[in-house]
């Protein structure tokens, strides 16, 4: 049942406290509570998903964020690699989390990096063979919106049919299709892949999206739905955490088995301890925010700031990886494209009474389309000075994404003309940010610094991720269509002018992984250990996007599910 106000809960202890129900927190809310003997209370500081109804309609994703009712609206510091730029932050702040608000590209990534996480963390448990199964349990395929012929664009073998995520190739066509696919014939740099989600994902193929029957899948659609009618699972909406309690300690370990909670700044603050877990997934951003205002962090940052450390772990918030997205944008010879969405109200109003009427058409679409994912020449300089930051051979170091549309952080959008937008981001960055307190104050957004763009080897596969953007481009198949990038990038042609143009331009593909990183138990680095428990406590776990020493070579929501349910299994099994 879902409840609004702390007074209504009906018992003062749970066996669990979930706290965050992103994608993290509703799968454990899910699978622990799928034990009738086990109590759980999932605390979550947005409101429910209905508030919103344009969050279930895929198309409008992008009118989500930064500043909606929805979301955390934070913003980072100014960033060096963007030429001091301040760019939005937001985060989901709502029942199903940034899954709520997010493109919805379900992105498996490369079977490398399990592997690598296994190897990093001592934890064979970890690995692609290990996880595998879970990833198609996780899954539930059904055909796209429109009911077009897949077969081709998916290989319906290596999927999952009867898990919650519903998902399924884009259901909308595009103009772009045929081209794109046209220049994976004519170009083998760019190959075809049927199905980018095998674990080899290189190449380019069509995109596959948590959207089922024209609307968005969530956490909360796929794992808290369809169980609100359980007696033992309680989630209290609008309330956020502000400290984990320590509740007690054993031979000298603090034991955090207590939350302290309120609705805001000026309301009362409740606390309730619980029998086994807190379970902490608040996601990259505020999970490290929440322990460090538990005492749990850098000892010397938390002690400048009047909080007292209880348990010195200096990874926490540090390790901060982003994918950065760099908008490639060239005019075409089109009248159609979603440009003209914006600039002509009913348009958009006869694609949204389409949608409402009998949900198909344009709005069934995420507006992200194709992706494609590729790897710099073995050969490419920057490998004489730098490690190859990626898992494997057929991990990617970059993607290309493609949209019907104009896009840019810092220009407006032209009155006129039509557009295509080629994002290429850089998917194994180097550089590594962190997330640090501006105060002891819980309802104080915390200080983000994604760090974007800051490392040699980033700067190097961002520019070649343009060029490539350009040979993808030059392709016959685009002749006659495209008719040149947009002004700036135009005229950008030596490495220096690309440089300074990305850095003009970058923002971030919205990806926040690895604050609370994972290392193996007798570590002394990291914050948890490979079954996600937190170093040097009792009591306590993370089960987020935080927990990953590398970012996934993918669009991460997959990854996340994947721990949600391993970590999950760990709990009931009483690891
Ligand atoms: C705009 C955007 C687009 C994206 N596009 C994609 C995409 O297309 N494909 C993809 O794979 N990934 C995408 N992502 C990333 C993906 O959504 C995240 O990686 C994933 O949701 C992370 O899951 P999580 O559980 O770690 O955290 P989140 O999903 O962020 O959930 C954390 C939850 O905890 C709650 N919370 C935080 N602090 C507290 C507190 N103190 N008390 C109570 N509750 C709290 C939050 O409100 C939130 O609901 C996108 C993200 C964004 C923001």
């Amino acid at each position: 049942k879902v409840y609004t106000n702390p007074l209504q809960l009906p018992y003062r202890q749970y066996d669990f406290v979930v706290v965050g129900a992103g994608p993290g927190g509703s799968v454990v809310a899910n699978r622990l509570s799928a034990e009738a003997s086990n109590t759980v209370l999932l605390i979550e500081a947005g409101p429910t998903d209905d508030v919103l109804p344009i969050v279930h309609i895929p198309f409008l994703c992008t009118t989500l964020a930064p500043d909606t009712a929805v979301t955390w609206n934070y913003t980072t510091v100014p960033l060096p690699g963007l030429n001091n730029r301040s760019i939005p932050y937001p985060r989901g702040r709502v029942l199903g989390g940034s899954s709520s608000i997010n493109y919805m590209a379900w992105t498996r990534g490369p079977q490398s990096d399990f592997d690598r996480y296994a190897a990093v963390a001592s934890d064979p448990g970890w690995s692609w063979n290990a996880v595998r199964s879970l990833a198609k349990s996780i899954e539930g395929m059904v055909p796209p919106a429109d009911g077009h012929n897949t077969s081709g664009q998916i290989l319906p073998s290596i999927h999952g049919t009867r898990g919650p995520v519903k998902f399924s190739v884009q259901g909308y066509p595009s103009e772009l299709d045929s081209r794109i696919f046209a220049t994976t014939e004519e170009l083998p740099e760019f190959p075809y892949n049927e199905d980018q989600n095998s674990g080899n994902p290189l190449g380019i193929g069509w995109g596959q999206y948590a959207i089922a029957g024209g609307t968005r899948t969530s956490a909360a659609t796929a794992y808290l739905a369809p169980i609100l009618s359980r007696p033992n699972l309680d989630i209290l909406v609008n309330t956020q955490v502000t400290k984990i309690v320590q509740t007690g300690s054993e031979s000298g370990v603090p034991i955090f088995r207590g939350v302290q909670f309120a609705a805001s700044p000026t309301s009362e603050v409740h606390e309730l301890h619980v029998m086994r877990e807190v379970i902490v997934s608040a996601g990259a951003v505020n999970t490290p925010q929440l322990l460090m205002l538990s005492g749990i962090g850098p000892a010397t940052h938390l002690k400048t700031l009047g909080i007292e450390p209880v348990v010195d772990l200096p990874d926490v918030g540090q390790n901060l990886q982003d994918h950065p997205l760099m908008p490639n944008v060239f005019a075409v010879n089109s009248t159609s494209t979603w440009d003209n969405l914006a600039r002509n109200a009913s348009l958009s109003t006869a694609d949204l009474a389409q949608w409402e009427a009998n949900r198909t058409g344009l709005f069934t679409s995420s507006p992200s389309l194709e992706m494609g994912w590729l790897r710099l020449p073995s050969n490419a300089t920057i490998f004489q000075t730098e490690a190859d930051p990626s898992s494997g051979p057929h991990s990617p170091h970059y993607e290309f994404f493609f949209a019907e549309t104009f896009l840019s952080y810092v220009m407006p959008a032209p009155a006129t003309g039509n557009y295509m937008l080629v994002a290429s981001n850089v998917i194994t960055p180097t550089s590594r940010g962190s997330i640090t307190l501006a105060s002891k104050n819980p309802f104080d957004p915390p200080v983000i610094d994604p760090a974007l763009l800051n490392s040699a080897f980033d700067i190097f596969a961002v520019r070649e991720a343009m060029k490539a953007v350009r040979r993808f481009v030059a392709a016959a198949a685009w002749k006659g269509y495209v008719i040149s990038q947009v002004e700036a990038l135009n005229e950008a042609t030596t490495d220096e002018e690309l440089e300074t143009y990305a850095r003009n331009n970058a923002g971030t593909v919205f990806h926040p992984v690895g604050t609370a990183k994972m290392a193996p138990r007798d570590s002394e680095d990291g914050v948890v250990n490979p079954d996600l428990t937190v170093k040097k406590t009792m009591g306590l776990r993370v089960v987020d996007a935080s927990i990953f020493p590398f970012i996934p070579g993918a669009h991460p929501q997959f990854q996340v599910y994947l721990v949600a349910e391993r970590a999950s299994q760990l709990i009931l099994t009483g690891s």
